[in-house]
């Protein structure tokens, strides 16, 4: 089976963290932590701060690694290190079609891909 690896930016402002709901492929319209595959030769950091750029219009701080998933979906493997961090500026939705910051009690209100459960756990504690 295929394996992937991939980072995720938990975006954390006050006691609120960013869902982003995917806008297009096979998850479209589930919510994830925005980010995506590391690229060969980059280190997770690296691909964490392009893919926001690419996805968000937006520059982060990543401020502490959070926790990694590993996730068997029916045709591939995956493996997300996600990192807490925090946003410089303002964000442009360029691939996603909606987003929202989700407080802990507001998290079960939307539908997360199925191996971002684990995140959700992690976060009730973690916030
Ligand atoms: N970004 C992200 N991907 C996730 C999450 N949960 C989860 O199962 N995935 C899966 C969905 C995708 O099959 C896979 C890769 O993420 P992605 O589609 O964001 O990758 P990418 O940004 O590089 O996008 P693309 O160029 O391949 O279209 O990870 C999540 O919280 N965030
Ligand atoms: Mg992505």
């Amino acid at each position: 089976m295929k394996s992937i690896e991939v980072v995720a930016a938990i975006i954390k402002k006050e006691n609120k963290i960013l869902a982003t709901k995917r806008g297009y492929g096979e998850f479209i319209n589930m919510w994830e932590f925005p980010g995506g595959k590391i690229e060969s030769g980059e280190t997770n950091e690296a691909a964490l701060i392009r893919e926001i750029k690419e996805e968000l219009d937006a520059d982060i701080k990543i401020d502490e690694f959070a926790l990694t998933v590993e996730y068997t979906y029916p045709t591939f493997h995956l493996t997300m290190h996600c990192y807490i961090c925090s946003l410089k500026d303002s964000i442009t939705l360029l691939e996603h079609n909606d987003a929202k910051w989700l407080e802990k009690n507001e998290f079960n209100t939307v539908n997360w891909l199925p191996a971002d459960i684990e995140v959700i756990d992690f976060l009730k504690n973690y916030l």
